[in-house]
């Protein structure tokens, strides 16, 4: 590679990914496999477009799936072509259709200010509608319904279509539902998250100006994990990239790697990449097989796993980085000792000099998993930080306050209205709500227009009444201030004119106290909000604030990201800083990559999911997952699993995850391959030398039949005790009954 006439933006890339950052014209589709630098030619390429093609930012449109990746693409371009990047649009699917909407939301019959309802919301909304058409919810769940709805609106089916074609009664009766609560979206002037997408396409297509508009605005449309798009996303690229009256379509180029795709679940379709070739005749197809990111040793491993699946184009991936460091197994007693062990290794590798605390991302199955690591890594006293998963959007505290915000923007919000009507206690019961709701159906009127004439709902009592008035009222008061008050203003007026705040004060529950904390907390993402203006005025921002909130509570949230937490894992993180360790779902640590990677839960029922065992293609699927997990790791691989894990509070053996087994035994050095808690064992883990305990406090030396009081279950007494594992049952008796604990880390004293 001659570096002399080479321009800066094109070095450090290899022949194809030039080819790639260069290509002009016709739809290019890059498929390659993990770490290849698929998203780093996207970087590239947009920096190309601005530096040499003389493309205005503005004319960027820029996919990825979360975020997060959003957010880092965002910093990668900012670092090569600097602050013009802020014209472009980097964001996700969702993102981009809500910024559509935004403009467009006339045409189709919403209010510009429409509020965007997440998934909880639907399913709310989707309780609400199946409880008006009196379907009994054993045999008509409406989660199920909802997660229906879902499906249908990801291939683009409108209620309409679907009704006309709902054969069996189940069918019929969930066009039914479909109907109604789309109805009832339209009348609370509110989308869900399938909708963003759905209408988008639908107003790309029956509106020409518009779809002109957008053809001609954005002359370079670029997707990131495209094979995870599902069939709404890919009618939306066709219909943005379709060509213009009097001109050429706008140049797209989509990357993906098909053995990546892992939300066939939500919709997603590997058959957008693997029939690009079909549907875009004219493209040019790159692959790429250099790896960048991994040792040898961690790429032979995904590809002795990915191997396994069937139907897939075989693609070998390679590395220059050399053999590395073999992976290290790791068979734990229980979960506890699951996360002990990676407590202790990332001690030892701190301390050895080898990572850094920010270099360790802990990745697992199911969001559930990150409550053992996260009390673990807190008593050893461990930083970490969970992305996705622990939900601050979430908690019913925001949610309530979120509420308040989405009913000042949108008193039609029907569900939002409805959740704070009570909200704090109002004397607003269940029957005058039903009243007002029955009158509002009887009326054809919105709940909300309905709550304004309490006095003209019949079999309301006048206690009723007059807490409605006030309660009005207060909205009114709290609605005058929404054009001249910032969002963080507003979010305070509402905690203290609402009486919310104080109802939490008064109170002597400790769990109150957290939910204070967790709305300062949220009155400081408000101000974040404002700082991040950039010295633009805040005032009558609250639509626009509601809009970034509803984003960033969708999947793959950050809730540590509204503290300031240190910046994201990997290279891009600031050189001084440590970092702390990253807990994830797999399915959130897609795009990324980190030094050193733990996948723990490698058990058969847990990973791949229990759900998915008997179904050849969930299975697959669960193995793309653990494809996508592996090749996270840049240096270091550790896979453990444990011997007992509890599931709903008892105690389960499970096999070893079959993925696992098909990682050739000599790229695995085990550091315990068995529990050492079997009835025989002798010797635990704590007298082996090179296996130390973080912070080495032995733990107090039991005996059966000891007292000991635990900070969390009580009293109890010592069942079984192994000292020379440092493990102990006790028997706390009640409700919670015998626990096994490892002494040394347990909240525990003998008495
Ligand atoms: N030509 C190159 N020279 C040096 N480093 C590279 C090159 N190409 C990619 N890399 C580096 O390799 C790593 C992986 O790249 P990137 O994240 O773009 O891969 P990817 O194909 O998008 O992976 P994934 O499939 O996991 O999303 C990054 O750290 C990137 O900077
Ligand atoms: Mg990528």
């Amino acid at each position: 590679m001659s570096t002399t006439e080479t321009h800066p933006l094109l070095a450090g890339l290899n022949p194809q990914q030039r080819a790639a950052v260069e290509h002009a014209g016709g739809p290019l589709l890059i498929v390659a496999g993990a770490g290849s630098g698929k998203t780093r030619v996207l970087t590239h390429r947009i920096a190309h477009l601005l530096g040499e093609r003389g493309v205005h930012p503005g004319q960027i449109l820029a996919i990825t799936f979360t975020n997060k990746a959003a957010a880092e693409m965002k910093e990668r371009v900012d670092a090569l072509v600097g602050p013009r990047s802020r014209a472009m649009w980097v964001m996700t699917f969702h993102s981009a259709c809500v910024r559509i909407l935004r403009r467009e939301a006339k045409r189709l019959g919403f209010p510009t200010s429409f509020s965007i309802y997440d998934q909880a919301d639907a399913q709310r909304l989707m309780a609400l509608v199946c409880r008006e058409l009196d379907l009994d919810p054993k045999r008509y769940p409406p989660r199920s319904f909802s997660a229906q709805v879902s499906n249908l609106k990801n291939e683009l089916i409108d209620y309409e279509t679907f009704k006309a074609r709902a054969s069996t009664h189940m069918e019929q009766t969930l066009a039914q539902a479909y109907e109604m609560y789309q109805a009832r979206l339209m009348q609370a002037g509110a989308m869900d998250f399938d909708d963003l997408i759905m209408l988008t396409v639908n107003l790309l297509q029956v509106f020409p100006e518009a779809a002109e508009h957008y053809r001609r605005r954005f002359r370079h449309v670029l997707v990131d994990e495209y094979q995870d798009t599902n069939h709404a996303q890919y009618e939306l690229v066709r219909e943005l990239t379709a060509p213009i009256d009097g001109g050429a379509a706008a140049e797209l180029c989509v990357v993906g790697d098909a053995d990546q795709s892992i939300y066939a679940f939500r919709g997603a379709t590997i058959r957008n990449i693997l029939e690009f070739e079909r549907d875009y005749p004219d493209a040019t197809t790159i692959l790429l097989e250099q790896n960048y990111r991994s040792t040898q040793t961690i790429l032979s491993a995904a590809n002795a796993v990915i191997e396994r699946n069937a139907d897939r184009k075989p693609k070998r991936l390679w590395s220059e980085q050399g053999q590395g460091h073999r992976i290290v197994g790791y068979v734990a007693d229980n979960e506890h000792d699951e996360a002990a062990f990676v407590a202790r290794e990332v001690d030892r590798l701190t301390d050895a000099g080898d990572a850094r605390p920010g270099d360790v991302a802990v990745f697992y199955r199911t969001n559930a998993q990150s409550r053992v690591f996260e009390e673990v890594f807190i008593r050893v006293g461990l930083p970490y930080k969970v992305v996705g998963g622990v939900r601050f959007y979430e908690r019913k505290e925001v949610r309530d306050l979120l509420a308040y915000l989405r009913v000042l923007a949108n008193p039609e919000d029907t569900v939002s209205l409805r959740r704070i009507l009570n909200v704090p206690k109002r004397g607003i019961g269940d029957r005058a709500e039903a009243v007002v709701e029955a009158h509002a159906a009887r009326e054809r009127i919105s709940f909300w227009r309905a709550l304004r004439r309490p006095e003209d709902v019949p079999g309301m009592a006048t206690r009723s009444i007059n807490a409605v008035r006030e309660f009005v009222a207060l909205l009114d008061e709290l609605g005058e201030a929404v054009e001249t008050s910032t969002p963080a203003d507003l979010v305070e007026r509402i905690l203290v004119k609402s009486g919310y705040l104080a109802e939490l004060q008064a109170s002597k529950d400790p769990q109150d106290e957290t939910r204070i904390e967790n709305l300062q907390e949220f009155e400081s993402v408000a101000r974040e909000y404002e700082e991040r203006l950039d010295g633009e005025s805040a005032e009558g921002r609250l639509v626009d604030f509601l809009e970034q909130v509803a984003l960033v509570a969708d999947a793959d949230s950050i809730p540590g990201g509204a503290k300031g937490n240190p910046a994201a894992p990997g290279e891009e993180g600031p050189a001084d800083d440590q970092g702390v360790v990253t807990l994830m779902t797999l399915h959130t640590a897609k795009g990324l990559e980190f030094p050193v990677v733990f996948l723990t839960g490698m058990e058969d029922g847990v990973f791949p999911h229990l759900r998915a065992m008997s179904n050849p293609k969930e299975l697959e699927e669960e193995r793309r997952l653990a494809y996508v997990g592996i090749t996270r790791a840049r240096q270091r691989l550790y896979v453990s699993r444990s011997w007992v894990r509890s599931s709903w509070g008892a105690p389960q053996t499970n096999p070893p995850s079959r993925f696992l087994g098909e990682v050739p035994d000599t790229l695995i050095d085990w550091e315990r391959d068995a529990p050492s808690l079997k009835p025989s064992a002798a010797t635990g883990p704590a007298s082996r030398p090179g296996v130390r305990a973080p912070g080495g406090k032995p733990g107090p030396a039991l005996a059966p039949g000891d007292r000991v009081t635990h900070d969390s279950f009580g009293l109890g007494t010592v069942v079984t005790a192994d000292n020379a594992s440092g493990k102990a049952s006790v028997d706390f008796g009640g409700d919670t009954g015998v626990k096994q604990l490892i002494v040394r880390y347990a909240p525990m004293e003998k008495l």
